[in-house]
């Protein structure tokens, strides 16, 4: 069993987790093996974002949640991640679920005070300064927050047939990146109230379940780098910003 980390004394300063959602299948990717195992700028994409959090000195230790069966991460890491990260098979249905298990699976480690980074295994561009600008931004924030960027195309609303049927007005309007951080016990409370109302299914991100508790999570401004690898012309997108 991994080495992790004890759970914060009481008034010690809150340490950081990351909670890192590798459960996907990546349909939308129709690759051969689930998205986050692809080959992305020679390393499998999840090994990205395992490594910035491992390297990172302000990040106490990562957890990534991967599906039970999951054949492929026992592979990918190192003993020298090993110290530093731990796997948790218990991938949900949706990755909120995922999420949310992967919180109680990493309760022996996390105190209530604790904050905790969930990043997608499909945003392989994060790197230590954007990790470092959502810290600092938050480093006093009663709810938490997350990387966004502020949308900058025109938006519009799609009929049946395809045709545009309305402008949204994009004022306002951010497109949601990860890590989304908040204190552990505020993100479980948030995600376990989504569930026992039927909602989790529903939401895409965990500010949303915030949200729903009538907080309002601080935008932190991401990066295009950070983009989710979703459709298969994401991948060589991310490899240009990873190759820099
Ligand atoms: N049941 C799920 C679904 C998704 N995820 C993770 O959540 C992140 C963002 O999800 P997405 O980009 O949608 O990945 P997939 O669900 O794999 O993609 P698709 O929706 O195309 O199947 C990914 O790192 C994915 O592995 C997860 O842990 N558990
Ligand atoms: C969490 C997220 O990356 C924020 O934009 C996004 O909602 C994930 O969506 P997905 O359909 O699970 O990839």
């Amino acid at each position: 069993m991994n080495q992790t980390a004890s759970p914060s004394s009481a008034g010690a300063e809150p340490r950081r987790f990351a909670l890192i959602p590798a459960a996907g299948v990546g349909a939308r990717m129709g690759a051969r093996i689930p998205k986050q195992y692809m080959a992305v700028a020679g390393k499998p994409m999840l090994h990205h974002a395992l490594e910035t959090f491992a390297a990172h000195p302000r990040i106490a230790h990562t957890f990534v949640v991967v599906s039970a069966g999951d054949g492929w991460i026992d592979e990918l890491l190192t003993p020298e991640l090993a110290q530093r990260a731990t796997v948790l098979r218990v991938g949900g249905a949706t990755r909120q679920e995922s999420v949310f298990n992967g919180l109680v699976e990493m309760r022996a480690a996390a105190g209530d005070a604790d904050w905790v980074l969930v990043h997608d295994a499909a945003r392989p561009g994060l790197d230590a300064e954007l990790i470092d600008r959502l810290l600092d931004a938050l480093a006093d924030d009663e709810v938490g927050g997350l990387l966004a960027l502020p949308v900058v195309d025109t938006l519009k609303r799609a009929s049946a047939e395809g045709r545009s049927e309305q402008t949204v007005p994009r004022a306002g309007l951010w497109a949601a990146q990860t890590p989304q951080m908040f204190r552990y016990a505020l993100l479980r409370r948030a995600l376990n109230e989504a569930a026992e109302q039927g909602r989790i299914g529903a939401i895409t991100d965990d500010a949303s379940a915030i949200e729903m508790l009538g907080l309002l999570p601080k935008l932190v401004e991401g990066s295009p780098r950070n983009l989710k690898v979703t459709l298969a012309q994401d991948a060589a997108l991310a490899e240009f910003f990873l190759k820099g």
